[in-house]
């Protein structure tokens, strides 16, 4: 990989959280001791379930949320939250829904010049040409400028979005559900047209998405996340041949399955998504793993690839090196 262009190192977010109208307010870390580094020009894709941390993250890296400890780095320069208007110049964002993220008041050609006209950059007349220049890129003709977002298909819409997001030539985008709100067949025209811009420009992409099947469509790398910690990264090429922690194995069964796009599904792991306020004990995945060891209530096991190219989960024992435990669910284990 390319020097990083972007770096998260150790980052924590901890928000306090009330429970009812007289509870104490409580912990509730949302993203855990995220490390993660971007290269120029690549796309990392970051995939888990919803509520795992994934919109934290964004909201990090784009300078609308402080981390409570960890830094985030652009070209090895640490970034404060403070220097927001720094950051918007190099990392910009396109949300998951065009229709709320657009404002219906305003017309396409205000929506898309705003972040030249909130950061000042160039005359009325320029801001102008920048925006039919870059609404042609993203393939929609000049004469959507005088139109509402009301008027325009997702699609449409979804192309709005990213003129906006590229008017101010980033170098990274933030891609938080691009396509999660549009129709299956609009939604690879946009994977498609991603794709194209960041060969065009050499963007830098953190792809994010509940549903793996889109990743694979536009990352080179995937971090996988549970419970605000990352539990995997690898290719694409290595997640999808050799998932190692059980929740990818997991994510990667659901992509197989005939009703894509909707996670995982709770079935599949035996109970619903834990609530991070009080996150299990060990490994946070144990309650919902197939092949959870009794010793998992205490300690996360490592994931080993034996020769025959099997995945399995060991623990660690100083003195006895690597072996593996009882198992938690008989009933389950293989
Ligand atoms: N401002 C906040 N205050 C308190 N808790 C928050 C706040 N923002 C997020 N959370 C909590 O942090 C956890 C992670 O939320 P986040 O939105 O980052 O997850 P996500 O993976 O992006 O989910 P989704 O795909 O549903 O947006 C959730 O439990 C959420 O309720």
């Amino acid at each position: 990989m390319s020097a990083p262009v972007l770096e998260l190192r150790g980052v924590t977010k901890t928000y306090s959280v009330k429970q009812g109208l007289f509870g104490k307010p409580k912990p509730l870390t949302a993203v855990n001791d995220v490390s993660l580094t971007l290269g120029r020009g690549e796309v990392l894709g970051l995939v888990g379930e919803s509520g795992c941390g994934k919109s934290t993250l964004a909201k990090i890296l784009l300078g609308l949320e402080a981390p409570t400890t960890g830094e985030v780095l652009v070209d090895g320069e640490r970034v404060e939250s403070t220097d927001r208007r720094k950051l918007a110049r190099r990392i910009q964002p396109i949300f998951q829904d065009p229709y709320s993220s657009l404002n219906p008041r305003k017309s396409i050609e205000d929506i898309v010049s705003l972040p030249l006209r909130v950061h000042k950059v160039g005359d009325a007349a320029s801001q102008n040409k920048a925006v039919r220049d870059i609404l042609d890129i993203v393939g929609l003709p000049a004469r959507v400028m005088q139109t509402y977002p009301n008027q325009m298909s997702g699609g449409q819409r979804q192309r709005v979005a990213i003129a906006r997001a590229l008017i101010m030539k980033p170098e990274i985008v933030i891609c938080d559900e691009p396509t999660s709100a549009l129709d299956v067949s609009v939604q690879s025209q946009i994977l498609n047209l991603l794709g194209e811009l960041r060969d065009e420009f050499g963007l830098t992409y953190l792809f994010i998405s509940h549903d793996l099947a889109v990743v694979e469509h536009l990352a080179s790398r995937v971090a996988v996340m549970y419970l605000g910690r990352i539990v995997e990264e690898a290719t694409v090429g290595g997640l999808f041949d050799t998932p190692r922690h059980p929740y990818a194995q997991a994510l990667l069964t659901s992509v197989l399955t005939p009703d894509p796009g909707q996670g995982v599904p709770d079935t599949q792991l035996g109970m619903e998504y834990p609530n991070p306020i009080a996150p299990p004990p060990g490994c946070h995945f144990h309650p919902r793993c197939p092949r959870a060891m009794v010793q998992c209530v205490q300690t996360a096991p490592r994931a080993v690839v034996s020769e025959d190219g099997h995945v399995e989960c060991h623990l660690f024992d100083a003195e006895r090196g690597l072996d593996t435990g009882a198992p938690l669910k008989p009933e389950t284990a293989a």
